[in-house]
């Protein structure tokens, strides 16, 4: 598979690090799994003309040619019909990982894809296209899909990689494999959170060797470019450089503003599955914005904003929690428990399953508690979104951070000079910054207001939103919460809604009329039920498809070390 070899001084060699004998284990396991789907796959030259047809036709891709599967070493795994696409690694470049790739295609004519990776995602990187390139090449296109790296090498003859988990992160462990590029050119996808993540992605390369391909009506995903018989070098060649100038005239922006202006939609951010009223009036959860949260003390905040962070995370916005106030195993406790949607104390036998599906989550939890200095945690913060490309951090909460003995008389100024360096942050990193902070003491009967939030007016003032989980007094509906929204930079709604509180799931929900007992819905709601038994189920069926590595305990716990 490799060009023209690769030095014995890889970065795979330089990056090595002890493995425990757990670890060690658990990678031969994974190994020998690789080589069980591997063998029993086969490369599509090896499958009748009719059905390469049929598979290229299923995966939209009937222009990318045998050549290139066959180049790439792109296989088949007929139990599933899916492409098997090789991750080649280590000094000897032998295979160390696949990807299956299955697809399905909608009413709407729009395929999706399905994923599935061994070794597990969360556990293994590695560049699909790598061992293509050869030692002397200084060029090289970044896509997020293995197809859209097939459709640009074809097209363009040029060394092309993709990122693992497509445009959710880049891991810094395969920095050093694009050390040896004087040109980086990103091509990630069609969408904003494209265009966001390659802007993310090139200041962990440096800017000045970097260049975008800005998504646009003539710029779609390289493999939709391939099948729409677009020049794919000349969108390549137009790519603008990362390195932005400080100052620009409007023929700059202009693209840039239209790209905003057709995308409305995308620009407002990512919506809540489990909030709908939220996103009538937030829109939308977006990158670089300030969130201030208030509510009385025990009114459910933390429980709140678990939840309205989990819903995030679950559609792929990685997340970071600083937990000031509880300790991370009571906050991954809760937070699994508003996963699951249920008791797991009354369901234990359920916990690997829910764990399991949890720990894929980018999750990730600072490890601090009570006081500690904003610099450590600004600092902590910096190294996790170029680590794991964080795109929302939780504080919880200001005044646990800032620590309540220690504060003099000038504790107004400190909590300004706080919220103002977490504003900055959010800005220059484009990351979201959610801070939840106590509010000053009303009468029990009154309202909180944007002016209730403790300290000077400067949280209200710098925050792009502010939310406040209204507590009112209820006998028929004690758990009844409104959430407010005072404050919306994005587009100035404002609002109100109420949510019901479920105590054996924790979660929150908008209440229904009438006297029935409100039911959560969930997507699995008009399928199987989701548990174990389901899981059996799809576990048999998975069997089937690919024999999945088995998980074990130690390799969670050496992930959750990790994280
Ligand atoms: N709407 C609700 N109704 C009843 N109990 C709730 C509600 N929301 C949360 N709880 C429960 O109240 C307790 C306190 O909740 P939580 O810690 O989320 O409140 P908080 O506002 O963050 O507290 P604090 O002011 O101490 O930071 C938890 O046991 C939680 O399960």
């Amino acid at each position: 598979m490799q060009k023209d070899g690769q030095d014995a001084l890889s970065p795979s060699v330089l990056l090595g690090y002890p493995e425990s004998e757990e670890e060690q284990e658990e990678r031969d396991r994974e190994l020998q799994e690789v080589q069980r789907i591997w063998s029993s796959s086969v490369p599509l030259t090896d499958v009748t003309d009719e059905e390469a047809l049929l598979i290229k036709t299923m995966f939209q891709i009937s222009k990318i040619s045998n050549a290139t599967l066959k180049k790439f070493g792109v296989r088949i795994f007929k139990p599933t019909k899916s492409l098997v696409f090789p991750w080649f690694g280590g000094p000897d470049c032998s295979l160390k990982g696949v990807k299956l790739i299955s697809a399905q295609i909608a009413d709407n004519d729009k395929v999706s894809y399905n994923e599935a990776t061994v070794p597990r995602i969360s556990a293994y990187y590695n560049l699909f296209g790598l061992s293509l390139v050869g030692r002397m090449d200084t060029e090289v296109v970044l896509t997020g899909s293995e197809l859209d790296t097939l459709a640009v090498s074809q097209a363009t003859g040029l060394p092309c990689v993709s990122l693992p988990r497509g445009v959710s992160c880049l891991p810094p462990i395969l920095l050093p494999y694009l050390e040896q590029f004087k040109k980086v050119t990103f091509w990630l996808g069609a969408d904003i959170r494209s265009w966001e993540s390659s802007k993310i992605f090139s200041r962990k390369l440096g800017l000045k060797r970097c260049s975008l391909v800005r998504p646009g009506e003539f710029r779609p995903c390289p493999v939709e470019a391939l099948a729409e018989g677009k020049n794919l070098s000349r969108i390549i060649n137009t790519s603008i450089p990362a390195a932005h100038k400080s100052i620009v005239s409007f023929k700059q922006l202009r693209e840039d503003v239209y790209g905003e202006l057709l995308n409305k939609e995308q620009v407002a951010g990512v919506k809540w599955t489990r909030f709908l009223e939220l996103n009538r009036i937030l829109k939308g959860h977006r990158k670089g914005e300030l969130t201030v949260f208030t509510g009385p003390t025990g009114s459910g905040k933390t429980t709140f904003i678990s939840e309205l962070a989990l819903d995030l995370c679950m559609q792929g916005v990685n997340t970071l929690w600083g937990s000031f106030e509880i300790n991370n195993v009571r906050l991954a406790k809760i937070m699994l428990t508003q996963f699951a949607m249920q008791r797991l104390e009354d369901n234990l036998e359920q916990y690997d399953y829910w764990a399991d599906k949890f720990e894929e989550l980018a999750l990730y939890f600072m490890t601090f508690h009570g006081q500690q200095n904003i610099k450590t945690v600004l600092d902590t913060m910096q190294h996790a979104v170029y680590l794991y490309d964080i795109n929302h951090v939780i504080i919880d909460n200001l005044q646990f951070m800032m620590g309540q003995e220690n504060l003099t008389v000038d504790k107004f100024a400190v909590q300004d000079h706080i919220i103002a360096a977490f504003r900055k942050f959010a800005t220059n990193s484009s990351c979201h910054v959610t801070l939840i902070i106590h509010p000053r003491k009303e009468e029990d009967d009154r309202e909180l207001q944007t002016a209730s939030i403790f300290g000077s007016a400067k949280a209200s003032q710098e925050a792009d939103n502010v939310l406040i989980l209204q507590e009112k007094k209820l006998v028929t509906c004690p758990g009844r919460r409104s959430l407010q929204v005072t404050k919306n930079r994005f587009d100035g709604d404002v609002g109100i809604f109420p949510l019901d509180f479920i105590k054996s799931s924790l979660t929150f929900t908008a209440p229904v009329k009438g006297k029935h007992k409100f039911k959560k819905p969930t997507k699995t709601e008009s399928e199987d039920p989701p548990g174990p038994d389901a899981a059996a189920k799809k576990d048999e069926v998975k069997k089937e498809k690919v024999s999945k590595t088995t998980k074990t305990k130690a390799a969670s716990a050496s992930d959750t070390n990790q994280k």
